[in-house]
């Protein structure tokens, strides 16, 4: 019966540790950091994710704005928004909540923001950062992985680690740094996709799992080995009579996979809560290597 990979746990005592920063920072009379979030557009789950953001700002002791625009909104109004954001010196870090809608190129926003204020760690230069081993903020969920990894002290250097997914921010990302010469770190990785011919082939040999396809309960105990370390990305809202409406499902099928693995994660509970803490952390991060905070 594996043990629980407590992402809920952990977010909460890494948020108390940028916590006890913010109180040292507010002592020598400097300003709080500074988190701005743009939401575009009336998506449920995006103004969920997004106000959780500004929640886990005051628990921490950070500033924080939300700037919501209309789903409407043009890609030019848009970068005008992200330039004043890059000139602000009240303004350490930001993130624009992904998805946008179609007349908006993602590709266009994500490169305007200035890297040293790129928290989400999305821009194609930090990205490189990334690859290369250098000073970078990670992209929130793989560094909330690797944070999880790190404080239950499991041995990732050698093992072979199958990621399913390679989404631009969650699956391409893990895949670079869990083969990365750090730890957690050092795996042997294999990055398995839609054109993959037989997922189960590589799942069940592999040492540690991690999930990212946005499929619930896609992974079958039947489909690990006795011991794996199973990581779940996935959270999905699926639908059922509760008084919310739904549920959220994760890419695992918790009972059969926690029946058979040494260390799992839980959905709610698990790299969600993780995701949030490391967006904090890299704000702090921002804040403390701004040209602007000396
Ligand atoms: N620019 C940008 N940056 C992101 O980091 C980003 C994004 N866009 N778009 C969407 C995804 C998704 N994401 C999550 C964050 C927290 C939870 C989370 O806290 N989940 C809770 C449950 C939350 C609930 O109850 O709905 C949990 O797993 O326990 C989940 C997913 C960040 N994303």
């Amino acid at each position: 019966m594996a043990e629980i990979l407590d992402g809920l746990k952990v977010s909460k005592e890494i948020k108390a540790e940028i916590k006890a920063e913010v109180e040292k920072i507010l002592e020598s009379k400097r300003r709080a950091p500074h988190l701005v979030a743009i939401l575009v557009g009336n998506n449920g789950a995006s103004k969920a994710y997004v106000n959780s953001k500004v929640k886990d700002c005051e628990e921490v002791g950070f500033r924080s704005t939300l700037l919501k625009f209309p789903s409407t909104v043009s890609e030019s109004e848009l970068l005008e928004k992200i330039d004043e954001l890059n000139k602000s010196k009240a303004v350490d870090g930001f993130i624009v909540q992904l998805p946008l809608p179609d007349q908006i190129d993602q590709e266009k926003i994500i490169k305007a923001i200035d890297p040293r204020k790129d928290v989400d760690g999305f821009h194609p230069e930090n990205f490189g950062k990334m690859a290369l081993e250098m000073d970078t903020f990670l992209p929130a969920t793989p560094f909330g992985i690797l944070t999880l990894l790190e404080r239950y002290n499991i041995e990732t250097k050698g093992k072979d680690c199958v990621i399913i997914g390679r989404s631009k921010i969650v699956g391409r990302p893990m895949s670079i740094l869990m083969g990365r010469k750090d730890f957690p770190g050092n795996s042997t990785v294999t990055l398995t996709h839609s054109y993959t011919k037989d997922i189960e082939e590589y799942t069940k040999k592999a040492d540690i799992v991690i999930t990212a396809l946005g499929d619930p309960h896609f992974l079958k105990g039947e489909m690990i080995k006795d011991g794996a370390v199973i990581v779940d990305v996935g959270i999905t809202r699926v639908d059922d009579d509760s008084p919310k409406g739904y549920y959220l499902a994760g890419d695992v099928d918790f009972d059969s996979c926690a029946a058979k693995a040494s260390w799992i994660t839980p959905v709610p509970g698990g790299v969600g809560p993780m995701t949030r803490a490391m967006l904090m952390k890299n704000t702090i991060i921002a804040y403390k290597t701004s040209v602007y905070n000396d």
